[in-house]
């Protein structure tokens, strides 16, 4: 697994029990490897005011040497000098993506093995696959897979995969044995103690 998957922390401001910057920070302290800004949904900001944020979050994750991602937004990735993208499915082909960004790191979602067949899996760097579990964060999220859809994806593609969805401290082992990173959004945003939170997701 590529080691910036190990704990990746997806997170916007309508995740946030705390204020994002002091969530972001007490996330790193806590020992994450990699974050991806994902401003979306409902309460979500938009236009400049998401921008500015954006700029904030990216200058935190800077100043610890922590990669940063953005979810979706193509436009975002140059004005925030991001690390990398992440894309599912429903957004930008990732064909489009690799083009402009040859040197990023690109995540392509995949939620079944048929998804994984008509993918261009081979364009990007990692995927992110699940939701492993039941997920309240994500409105529009797929059928969940458990750990055995999990695998039946790792067990298919040479690249490193991060599951997502529904992860916490009481399911985390299992990902961890299975041999992917472990993303989440709110077991650490939502957490009344974020720094903690990540410590016990460090399996
Ligand atoms: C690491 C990681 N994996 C999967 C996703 C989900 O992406 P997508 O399917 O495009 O859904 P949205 O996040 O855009 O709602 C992700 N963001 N990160
Ligand atoms: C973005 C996304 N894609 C699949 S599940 C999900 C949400 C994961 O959030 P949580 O860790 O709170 O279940
Ligand atoms: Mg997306």
């Amino acid at each position: 697994m590529t080691d910036y998957l190990h704990t990746y922390f997806i997170m916007g401001s309508q995740n946030c029990r705390g204020n994002p910057e002091e969530v972001l920070k007490q996330a790193i302290h806590g020992g994450i490897t990699a974050f991806q800004f994902r401003e979306k949904g409902t309460n979500a900001k938009s236009g400049e005011e998401k921008v500015e944020l954006g700029h904030r979050l990216r200058r935190i994750c800077k100043d610890h040497g922590i990669p940063f991602f953005v979810n979706d937004d193509i436009e975002l990735v140059y004005q925030l000098e991001a690390d990398g993208v992440h894309v599912g499915q429903d957004d930008r082909d990732i064909r489009e993506v690799r083009e402009v960004f040859p040197d990023l790191q690109i995540g392509l979602s995949v939620s079944t093995e048929e998804e994984l067949r008509v993918s261009r899996w081979d364009l990007a760097d990692y995927l992110g696959v699940g939701p492993v579990f039941k997920t309240s964060s994500k409105d529009d999220a797929k059928e969940v897979i458990g750990i055995q859809g999990l695998q039946a994806i790792q067990g298919q593609v040479p690249l490193p995969v991060v599951a997502i969805g529904g992860i916490d401290e009481s399911n985390v082992q299992a990902v961890r044995e299975a041999g992917a990173g472990v993303s989440v959004i709110s077991a650490i945003a939502d957490s009344e103690q974020p720094e903690e939170e990540v410590r016990r997701l460090q399996l």
